[in-house]
Protein backbone atom coordinates (compact mmCIF):
# COMPACT_ATOMS: atom_id res chain seq x y z
CA UNK A 1 0.00 0.00 0.00
CA UNK A 2 0.80 3.60 -0.71
CA UNK A 3 0.78 6.31 1.49
CA UNK A 4 0.13 9.54 0.02
CA UNK A 5 -0.92 12.35 3.04
CA UNK A 6 -4.38 14.60 3.21
CA UNK A 7 -3.24 18.30 3.84
CA UNK A 8 -2.92 21.85 2.14
CA UNK A 9 -0.32 22.36 4.79
CA UNK A 10 3.07 23.20 3.72
CA UNK A 11 4.96 22.11 7.03
CA UNK A 12 3.02 19.10 7.24
CA UNK A 13 3.94 18.20 3.80
CA UNK A 14 7.58 18.76 4.35
CA UNK A 15 7.86 16.54 7.46
CA UNK A 16 6.09 14.14 6.47
CA UNK A 17 8.31 14.11 2.88
CA UNK A 18 11.32 13.93 5.07
CA UNK A 19 10.11 10.32 6.16
CA UNK A 20 10.70 9.60 2.57
CA UNK A 21 7.38 7.40 3.03
CA UNK A 22 5.19 9.66 0.49
CA UNK A 23 3.73 8.70 -2.54
CA UNK A 24 1.54 11.69 -3.17
CA UNK A 25 -0.33 13.98 -1.52
CA UNK A 26 -4.39 15.14 -1.78
CA UNK A 27 -6.06 18.37 -0.67
CA UNK A 28 -9.57 19.37 -0.79
CA UNK A 29 -11.08 22.70 -0.37
CA UNK A 30 -11.76 22.23 2.93
CA UNK A 31 -7.62 21.18 3.47
CA UNK A 32 -7.09 24.62 1.79
CA UNK A 33 -9.58 27.09 3.66
CA UNK A 34 -8.04 25.79 6.39
CA UNK A 35 -4.48 26.81 5.80
CA UNK A 36 -5.77 30.43 5.51
CA UNK A 37 -5.54 30.32 2.23
CA UNK A 38 -7.15 33.22 -0.30
CA UNK A 39 -8.46 31.98 -3.49
CA UNK A 40 -6.40 34.37 -5.42
CA UNK A 41 -3.13 32.37 -3.99
CA UNK A 42 -5.01 29.05 -4.66
CA UNK A 43 -3.19 27.67 -7.66
CA UNK A 44 0.17 29.49 -6.52
CA UNK A 45 -0.43 27.25 -3.34
CA UNK A 46 -0.89 24.06 -5.35
CA UNK A 47 2.26 24.77 -7.63
CA UNK A 48 4.49 25.06 -4.48
CA UNK A 49 3.10 22.03 -2.98
CA UNK A 50 3.68 20.01 -6.45
CA UNK A 51 7.39 21.50 -6.20
CA UNK A 52 7.84 20.34 -3.11
CA UNK A 53 6.53 16.87 -3.55
CA UNK A 54 8.50 16.82 -7.59
CA UNK A 55 7.80 13.58 -9.69
CA UNK A 56 4.51 12.57 -6.80
CA UNK A 57 0.95 12.69 -7.54
CA UNK A 58 -0.59 15.89 -5.90
CA UNK A 59 -4.40 16.02 -5.84
CA UNK A 60 -5.92 19.68 -6.64
CA UNK A 61 -9.85 19.98 -6.07
CA UNK A 62 -11.83 21.81 -9.16
CA UNK A 63 -14.86 23.77 -7.37
CA UNK A 64 -16.58 23.89 -11.36
CA UNK A 65 -20.22 22.90 -11.23
CA UNK A 66 -20.46 22.41 -14.83
CA UNK A 67 -18.68 19.97 -17.37
CA UNK A 68 -17.43 22.42 -19.44
CA UNK A 69 -15.96 24.36 -16.28
CA UNK A 70 -14.26 20.93 -15.16
CA UNK A 71 -12.28 20.86 -18.50
CA UNK A 72 -11.49 24.10 -18.37
CA UNK A 73 -10.08 23.95 -14.77
CA UNK A 74 -8.61 20.63 -15.04
CA UNK A 75 -6.63 22.16 -17.86
CA UNK A 76 -5.41 24.85 -16.18
CA UNK A 77 -4.41 23.03 -13.08
CA UNK A 78 -2.83 20.58 -14.98
CA UNK A 79 -0.68 23.22 -16.74
CA UNK A 80 0.31 24.08 -13.16
CA UNK A 81 2.98 21.52 -13.04
CA UNK A 82 3.34 17.69 -14.29
CA UNK A 83 2.67 15.96 -11.08
CA UNK A 84 -1.13 17.38 -10.84
CA UNK A 85 -4.03 15.26 -10.74
CA UNK A 86 -7.22 17.19 -10.95
CA UNK A 87 -9.92 16.45 -8.72
CA UNK A 88 -13.66 16.01 -9.07
CA UNK A 89 -16.83 15.07 -7.15
CA UNK A 90 -18.45 11.95 -9.20
CA UNK A 91 -21.42 13.66 -10.41
CA UNK A 92 -23.00 13.68 -14.02
CA UNK A 93 -20.80 16.79 -14.96
CA UNK A 94 -18.28 15.07 -13.53
CA UNK A 95 -18.12 12.06 -15.70
CA UNK A 96 -17.63 13.47 -19.25
CA UNK A 97 -14.97 16.00 -18.10
CA UNK A 98 -13.09 12.91 -17.08
CA UNK A 99 -14.00 11.24 -19.80
CA UNK A 100 -12.39 14.15 -22.15
CA UNK A 101 -9.76 14.76 -19.65
CA UNK A 102 -8.26 11.31 -19.52
CA UNK A 103 -8.56 10.75 -23.39
CA UNK A 104 -6.11 14.80 -23.46
CA UNK A 105 -3.79 12.38 -20.76
CA UNK A 106 -4.91 14.34 -17.72
CA UNK A 107 -5.25 12.50 -14.74
CA UNK A 108 -8.75 12.91 -12.56
CA UNK A 109 -8.88 11.57 -8.99
CA UNK A 110 -12.69 10.96 -8.35
CA UNK A 111 -13.82 12.34 -5.13
CA UNK A 112 -16.99 11.99 -2.73
CA UNK A 113 -17.19 8.18 -3.48
CA UNK A 114 -19.66 6.51 -1.67
CA UNK A 115 -20.55 3.27 -3.78
CA UNK A 116 -19.46 0.60 -5.36
CA UNK A 117 -21.63 1.66 -8.77
CA UNK A 118 -19.73 5.32 -8.15
CA UNK A 119 -16.57 4.10 -8.10
CA UNK A 120 -17.36 1.44 -11.40
CA UNK A 121 -18.43 4.29 -13.21
CA UNK A 122 -15.84 6.40 -12.28
CA UNK A 123 -13.47 4.26 -13.40
CA UNK A 124 -15.32 3.38 -16.72
CA UNK A 125 -15.05 6.94 -17.65
CA UNK A 126 -10.69 6.85 -17.61
CA UNK A 127 -10.29 8.42 -13.88
CA UNK A 128 -6.98 7.54 -12.79
CA UNK A 129 -7.75 7.47 -8.58
CA UNK A 130 -11.12 6.44 -7.26
CA UNK A 131 -11.56 8.06 -3.54
CA UNK A 132 -13.80 6.05 -1.61
CA UNK A 133 -14.38 7.44 1.73
CA UNK A 134 -14.10 5.40 5.04
CA UNK A 135 -14.54 8.13 8.03
CA UNK A 136 -17.62 9.97 6.91
CA UNK A 137 -19.35 6.48 7.15
CA UNK A 138 -18.43 5.14 10.31
CA UNK A 139 -19.40 8.90 10.99
CA UNK A 140 -22.94 8.37 10.08
CA UNK A 141 -22.57 4.90 12.13
CA UNK A 142 -22.39 3.19 9.50
CA UNK A 143 -19.28 0.61 8.52
CA UNK A 144 -16.70 2.98 6.05
CA UNK A 145 -14.15 -0.34 6.09
CA UNK A 146 -17.02 -2.75 4.90
CA UNK A 147 -18.53 0.11 2.47
CA UNK A 148 -14.67 0.38 1.17
CA UNK A 149 -14.43 -3.46 1.01
CA UNK A 150 -17.46 -3.81 -1.79
CA UNK A 151 -15.76 -0.89 -3.44
CA UNK A 152 -12.26 -2.37 -3.92
CA UNK A 153 -13.76 -6.04 -4.94
CA UNK A 154 -16.07 -4.74 -6.89
CA UNK A 155 -13.22 -1.96 -9.09
CA UNK A 156 -10.55 -4.95 -8.79
CA UNK A 157 -12.85 -7.38 -11.12
CA UNK A 158 -12.35 -5.12 -13.95
CA UNK A 159 -9.54 -3.34 -16.55
CA UNK A 160 -10.88 -0.27 -17.75
CA UNK A 161 -8.13 0.48 -20.40
CA UNK A 162 -7.58 4.12 -19.80
CA UNK A 163 -4.26 3.73 -17.26
CA UNK A 164 -2.94 0.34 -17.24
CA UNK A 165 0.51 0.90 -17.97
CA UNK A 166 0.55 2.79 -14.91
CA UNK A 167 -1.76 0.65 -12.71
CA UNK A 168 -4.23 2.20 -12.49
CA UNK A 169 -7.22 3.17 -11.74
CA UNK A 170 -6.14 3.05 -8.32
CA UNK A 171 -8.06 3.11 -5.24
CA UNK A 172 -7.15 6.03 -2.65
CA UNK A 173 -8.92 4.92 1.13
CA UNK A 174 -10.13 8.18 1.79
CA UNK A 175 -11.21 10.21 4.81
CA UNK A 176 -8.84 7.74 7.45
CA UNK A 177 -9.32 8.88 11.11
CA UNK A 178 -7.24 6.16 12.25
CA UNK A 179 -4.22 3.24 11.97
CA UNK A 180 -6.90 0.61 11.64
CA UNK A 181 -8.82 2.03 8.93
CA UNK A 182 -4.95 2.03 7.51
CA UNK A 183 -4.70 -2.12 8.04
CA UNK A 184 -7.75 -2.73 7.05
CA UNK A 185 -7.30 -1.02 3.96
CA UNK A 186 -4.24 -2.73 3.05
CA UNK A 187 -5.61 -6.18 3.88
CA UNK A 188 -8.28 -5.21 1.35
CA UNK A 189 -5.98 -4.72 -1.25
CA UNK A 190 -6.55 -0.84 -1.26
CA UNK A 191 -3.83 0.54 -3.48
CA UNK A 192 -3.27 4.09 -1.65
CA UNK A 193 -4.47 5.08 1.96
CA UNK A 194 -4.68 9.24 2.04
CA UNK A 195 -3.97 9.94 5.32
CA UNK A 196 -4.05 13.14 7.59
CA UNK A 197 -0.94 14.27 9.16
CA UNK A 198 -1.81 13.54 12.88
CA UNK A 199 -3.20 10.18 11.62
CA UNK A 200 -0.02 9.60 9.82
CA UNK A 201 2.26 10.16 13.27
CA UNK A 202 -0.38 7.41 14.85
CA UNK A 203 0.75 4.83 12.77
CA UNK A 204 4.35 5.78 13.08
CA UNK A 205 3.99 5.28 16.81
CA UNK A 206 2.78 2.73 19.30
CA UNK A 207 2.66 2.49 23.12
CA UNK A 208 4.57 -1.02 23.02
CA UNK A 209 7.49 1.02 21.24
CA UNK A 210 7.31 4.09 23.47
CA UNK A 211 7.57 1.36 26.51
CA UNK A 212 10.12 -0.67 24.39
CA UNK A 213 12.61 2.29 23.77
CA UNK A 214 12.37 3.52 27.27
CA UNK A 215 13.10 -0.16 28.62
CA UNK A 216 16.65 -0.22 26.36
CA UNK A 217 17.25 3.16 26.90
CA UNK A 218 17.31 2.65 30.75
CA UNK A 219 18.70 -0.27 30.37
CA UNK A 220 21.56 1.03 27.67
CA UNK A 221 22.01 3.77 31.01
CA UNK A 222 23.44 0.96 33.28
CA UNK A 223 25.34 -0.04 31.01
CA UNK A 224 26.84 3.22 30.28
CA UNK A 225 27.45 3.71 34.14
CA UNK A 226 29.21 0.84 34.53
CA UNK A 227 31.57 1.46 31.44
O1 LIG B 1 -13.76 13.01 6.07
P1 LIG B 1 -12.55 13.85 5.96
O2 LIG B 1 -11.55 13.57 7.01
O3 LIG B 1 -12.89 15.31 5.82
O4 LIG B 1 -11.80 13.42 4.63
C1 LIG B 1 -12.23 13.82 3.40
C2 LIG B 1 -11.49 13.16 2.29
O5 LIG B 1 -11.85 13.79 1.13
C3 LIG B 1 -10.81 13.81 0.20
O6 LIG B 1 -10.95 15.06 -0.37
C4 LIG B 1 -11.00 12.67 -0.74
O7 LIG B 1 -10.26 12.73 -1.88
C5 LIG B 1 -9.55 13.62 0.94
O8 LIG B 1 -8.77 14.77 0.84
C6 LIG B 1 -10.01 13.27 2.35
O9 LIG B 1 -9.48 12.01 2.65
Amino acid sequence: MKFFIDTADLDEIREAMSWGVLSGVTTNPSLYARTGGKLADFEAHMAEICRVCEGLPVSAESQAKTTEGMVEDARRLAALAPNVVVKLPICEESLPATHQLASEGIRVNMTLVFSAPQALLAARAGARYVSPFVGRFDDIGDDGLAQLETVVRAVKNYSYGYWDGEGGPEIITASVRTPNHVTQAALMGADIATVPFAALRKCVRHPLTAEGRAKFDADWEKVSAGA
